[in-house]
């Protein structure tokens, strides 16, 4: 076939000052991210992709270094459609990082992904052996070759080697335009190593970053960006994505991985207007090699399947913890920093039987209970409203409709399950357990007088979380003897959403965290002006608080939920 480009002379282009040595992180701090989390997440989104596979165009034979093949056939049907992105990076032959992180990612994430190889590294968990830069008019090349047939969605960049690929990158950009651009400027390894010269990094600030509708530097590759401005703790990051962001692109997200002395993997993601602290427990692994591409493509798949930025941001971020979690123990090379395994669900991870392990406590931070009365009132869907609440940052939802009818709160269920999985939320259905089996939700929440624990326990298997209702400690101690994962204790203050409810104020909720051995979630009249006054009780076993007017009483959903979010953060940190 005639279709082979001039062939390339790539060792010309070697450049020897090209070396990375990647250093396994040292933090400790195993966290217990549960494997049902782990398979909730990979599950994410996957009812809503149901393109199929497209049938590709076929090739002529007559091709010349010049011209770009013709398509044969094409297809316009949206049914044949598959989100694209198209990365345009580096390979790693160790697979970790790379080319190859990004189709691995792209695959987990069920997005298309082409490739455009901006350089070749010999690469393994020991460090960077030797690179190919490939010259510029044959990335355009590729560039052309995708970007003119191939309906792409979303670009991401990873290494670009050299001022002239940045430039052609540039200027494909502009001649075919695509929905997003995700930049992440690959520059300086973990052990501090230079990826791309002083010229690059002004093609960077000058050329692309305008462009891009993300960036996402790791600490030292902001401080690069900034001329070497130093980068220490999560107040410089800050400092660092705003100024990031004055250089042009749309969003900012300092990744601060590398951040020294820290249990929390802390990123800061800026979107010209408000700052948000993303949050996961630092994995304790040699196996981070490979996260931030990882990141920015899981991204740019979120953003082509057309997830907002904020969301595309948390999706990829819960999936590195996710992939790393689940590969912490993996060996592969024998370097100090190892692959992880992207496809982490092709394992059977299914058939997790601890049942320690499938409930994540954190996911207790800012839980949000619909009222379908409220809804009524404001003149929304169930489903609207906890699509507002799972965007403004609702850690876990609850659906509470004490008067639907069961095939209407049937339904409802499914589509709410929907939403909250690609959002990587877990969905509870109060009450009924009936509900939860037919919609397959993640669990249930039970009160005092509703089906007992044990009882639920058996009924819906060891897989699903159970919560009860407990004003009491001796509640809270028959929930886990019954083999319930947490418990909602008040109501906290008074409340018009439950009628004879006793109140048991701060003092009895304390009471009954001291006591518990599972973690404990508060409700009760909780809301802007006294969440804070309960996160502040500074009970360990106190995971977040649920709510229910606060956020479904309200005109706008999305931002209560997003200011309420802000303030027990804050408070959270404050009493760390
Ligand atoms: N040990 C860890 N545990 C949990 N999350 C982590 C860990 N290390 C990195 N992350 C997260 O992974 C994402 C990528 O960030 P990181 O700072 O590692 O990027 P990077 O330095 O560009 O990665 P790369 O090694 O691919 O160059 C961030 O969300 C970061 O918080
Ligand atoms: C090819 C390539 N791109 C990016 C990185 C950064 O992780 C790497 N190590 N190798
Ligand atoms: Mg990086």
């Amino acid at each position: 076939m005639s279709c082979v480009f001039n062939v390339v002379d790539f060792s010309s282009h070697y450049s020897p000052h090209l070396h990375l040595h990647l250093h396994a992180h040292s933090q400790i701090t195993p966290p217990l991210l549960s494997k049902r989390a782990i398979n909730r997440f990979w599950n994410c989104n996957s009812d809503s992709i149901n393109h199929q596979t497209p049938r590709f165009v076929k090739m002529q034979s007559n091709i010349t270094s010049n011209s770009i093949p013709t398509p044969i056939h094409t297809f316009d049907s949206e049914l044949n459609k598959i989100p694209h992105v198209l990365t345009v990076a580096g390979s790693d032959s160790g697979a970790g990082a790379g080319i190859q992180a990004d189709l691995k990612t792209c695959s987990a994430r069920r997005v298309y992904c082409s490739t455009v190889i901006t350089a070749v590294t010999a690469q393994n968990t020991l460090g960077v052996q030797g690179v190919n830069i490939v010259p510029h008019d044959f990335v355009q090349h590729q560039l052309n070759s995708v970007l003119s047939d191939i309906n792409v969605d979303v670009v991401k960049t990873g290494m670009l080697p050299s001022l002239s690929v940045l430039k052609v990158l540039c200027q494909s950009l502009r001649k075919f335009p695509v929905k997003a651009l995700v930049v992440d400027p690959v520059m300086i390894s973990t052990s501090g190593d230079i990826l791309a010269g002083p010229s690059v990094l002004d093609g960077f600030r000058e050329e692309l970053l305008p462009m891009a509708d993300i960036v996402t530097p790791n600490v030292k590759e902001a401080s690069a960006l900034l001329g070497d401005l130093p980068i220490k703790t999560v107040s410089d990051m800050r400092t660092a994505a705003k100024l990031i962001h004055d250089l042009g692109p749309r969003s900012v997200l300092v990744k601060g991985g590398d951040l020294p002395n820290s249990s929390e993997a802390i990123d800061i993601f800026y979107d010209g207007q408000e700052f948000y602290e993303l949050s996961s427990p630092r994995v304790n692994t040699r196996n981070t090699h490979g996260t931030g591409c990882t990141m920015a493509s899981c991204i740019a798949a979120e953003l082509a399947k057309g997830s907002s930025m904020l969301s595309a941001v948390k999706i990829a971020k819960r999936f590195v913890e996710a992939a790393l979690e689940y590969s912490r123990d993996l060996l592969i090379g024998n370097g100090v920093q190892g692959p992880f395994d992207h496809l982490l669900a092709l394992k059977n991870i299914n058939q997790s039987s601890y049942r320690q392990d499938r409930f994540n406590p954190n996911d207790l931070f800012l839980y949000a209970v619909t009222d379908s009365g409220m809804n009524r009132k404001w003149g929304r869907s169930i489903a609207e409203a906890v699509k507002a609440a799972v965007e403004g940052g609702a850690t876990i939802v609850q659906l509470r409709e004490k008067d639907a009818e069961t095939k209407d709160f049937v339904d409802a269920a499914k589509v709410c399950l929907k939403i909250c999985r690609s959002y990587g939320v877990p969905l509870l259905i109060n009450d009924r357990i009936d509900v939860a089996l037919a919609c397959d939700a993640d669990g249930v929440h039970v009160g005092q007088s509703d089906m007992p624990a044990r009882l639920a326990r058996t009924i819906l298997g060891p897989e699903k979380i159970i919560g009860v209702s407990c004003k009491t400690p001796e509640h809270a101690h028959q929930a886990w003897l019954d083999g319930a994962d947490y418990i909602g204790s008040g109501g906290v203050y008074p409340t018009n959403t439950k009628e004879n409810n006793r109140t048991i104020g701060l003092d009895g909720l304390k009471e009954v965290c001291k006591a518990s051995k599972l973690p404990v979630v508060a409700i009760g009249g909780i809301g802007m002006s006294n969440a804070r006054a309960v996160m502040e009780l500074g009970v360990p076993s106190l995971k977040g608080v649920a709510v229910v007017s606060a956020l479904f009483d309200r005109e706008c959903i999305l931002t209560e939920t997003r200011n309420l979010q802000a303030v027990i953060s804050e408070a959270a940190l404050l009493t760390q």
